[in-house]
């Protein structure tokens, strides 16, 4: 039976992450509960209406991260959430900030299987379980040019967000409009050994491509001769995980919020042709008025059709990845099942305390138990979307994103408001915006080896395409 240690432990992509809180660069925890199930009308969360309008919307949140921050009670009772009646499962800015300066004006399962497609229309069809799909038509992307505009003296580095298999997040401050940022740092060394050159490189490229309210802002890269660095906005407001993790699960329409704004977003990079691949709590991220941003575009990648690598965090990997089957976008569709779930629940439906393996074989079995107390509409969309069955999957039918966007669970949601964050969030984060507040991160210690080196550079052949700093 698991303990309860795994209600607090970050996921990682493999056995080699640094994610684990009881690891040497484990955060420093807190404790206290924003969103609870039970909360009532007068608290945060239970308030929660997608009809409410703006303004009263915008008291009430307010309301509620006062009442929240007052409020530094521990964890509710790990009773309510009762984990031992699912012991085998439990797991337990509106707009973008300026540019930061013009100069001129998870690790990964280890098996990375990839199988050559020798017939697209069969293969096609094949990983959407005998429905030929149209490929979708890109969106007219334009490309933000931002290679090349930024420097690392450019910033004062701060204190680290966040750490990931392969570096580390920094906070950082533009010493030229003194406005606060986020820098992703990559160790180059740690990408060329663990093999994730092609992946990170196309991280870069995809989000250079993407403009979307709940997609983060990539503003710049640079490189030196030890790392990589990606110049990105501040999320303030720290990650889904950690709300979902103090409030052990959220109340029916708080999860429908944040799964409806990730769906826009799955619509607007499926649309690109790009599958996301790494959806999960850790990788969104709250804006200062509590929308989603979703970081980490590690294993995104640009698929008209199919692909074939395993690749994504255990938990949330559809039954095709595990199975080394061909698959497309299908496999986000599942993971915002996976999601949903684990936001109604407070852990994820194929978890097992064993190992990776046990939880692959869980998920090939397929069978998930719901407890009672999620809604049935939000249970009948979790039913459709955590499907094996590739021809009954929502999302991967003929009416695509559109069958999951009018799914009767998502009723009261008006999407074009949404979109245009018109519709305030259930949680207000408590930070002081504009002040490169970090408070909702977890700490970390910090790196000991200097940025900026210069000298030798013994993977710059793999790193060509972008611009190489020398401080
Ligand atoms: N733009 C941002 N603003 C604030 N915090 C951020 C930002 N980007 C990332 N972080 C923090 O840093 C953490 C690690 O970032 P990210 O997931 O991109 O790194 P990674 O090396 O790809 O991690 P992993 O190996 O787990 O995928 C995030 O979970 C988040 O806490």
């Amino acid at each position: 039976m698991p303990t309860l240690g795994f209600l607090k432990k970050k996921r990682t992509k493999d056995s080699t992450g640094s994610r684990d809180l009881d690891s040497p660069t484990s955060p420093v925890k807190d404790a206290h509960s924003p969103i609870t199930p039970t909360l009532t009308k007068s608290t945060t969360g239970g308030s929660f209406s997608f009809n409410q309008s703006k303004s009263s919307a915008t008291q009430e949140s307010t309301a509620a991260s006062h009442s929240t921050q007052a409020s530094t009670a521990p964890s509710k009772t790990v009773d309510s959430m009762n984990p031992s009646a699912y012991p085998q499962q439990a797991y337990a800015t509106p707009q973008a900030s300026p540019e930061p300066y013009q100069p001129s004006s998870h690790n990964v399962p280890s098996i990375q299987n990839m199988i050559h497609p020798t017939n697209a229309q069969e293969q096609n069809k094949a990983a959407n379980g005998g429905v030929v799909q149209q490929p979708a038509q890109p969106v007219p992307a334009t490309p933000r040019v931002t290679k090349g505009k930024y420097t690392l003296p450019d910033f004062q580095i701060q204190r680290t967000l966040g750490t990931g298999s392969f570096g580390r997040v920094h906070l950082v401050q533009s010493k030229h409009n003194q406005r606060f940022y986020a820098i992703k740092v990559l160790k180059k060394a740690q990408v060329v050994k663990m093999k994730q050159v092609e992946h990170t490189n196309d991280e870069r490229r995809m989000l250079q491509q993407v403009k979307h309210p709940f997609l983060i802002t990539l503003w710049g890269t640079f490189q030196d001769s030890k790392n990589l660095y990606m110049v990105m906005d501040f999320v303030e407001g720290g990650e889904l995980f950690s709300l979902l993790r103090k409030s052990q699960r959220f109340p029916n329409p708080v999860a429908k919020f944040y799964a409806a704004e990730v769906t826009l977003a799955l619509d607007y990079l499926h649309a690109q042709n790009i599958i996301y691949r790494d959806l999960k709590p850790e990788n969104l991220l709250l804006d200062r008025h509590g929308h989603l941003k979703i970081t980490d575009f590690g294993f995104a990648k640009e698929v008209p059709d199919i692909t074939w690598t395993l690749c994504g965090t255990p938990d949330y990997l559809a039954p095709e990845v595990v199975a080394s089957k061909g698959y497309n976008k299908s496999v986000d569709w599942w993971s915002l099942g996976i999601l949903i779930f684990e936001m109604l629940c407070g852990f994820t439906p194929f978890w097992d305390g064993g190992s990776p393996m046990k939880i692959y074989e869980n998920i090939l079995k397929g069978r998930v138990k719901y407890p009672p107390y999620i809604h049935p509409d939000a249970q009948d969309l979790l039913q459709k979307l955590i499907t094996p069955d590739l021809t009954k999957r929502l999302g991967n039918l003929h009416g695509g994103s559109k069958d999951v966007m009018n799914h009767p669970w998502f009723a009261e949601v008006t999407w074009e408001r949404l979109q245009k964050k018109d519709i305030d969030a259930p949680y207000v984060p408590p930070v002081r915006a504009g002040v490169g507040d970090a408070s909702q991160f977890d700490k970390y210690p910090e790196e000991t080896e200097a940025y900026g080196q210069t000298g030798d550079d013994p993977y710059v052949k793999f790193f060509t395409n972008l611009k190489h700093q020398l401080t």
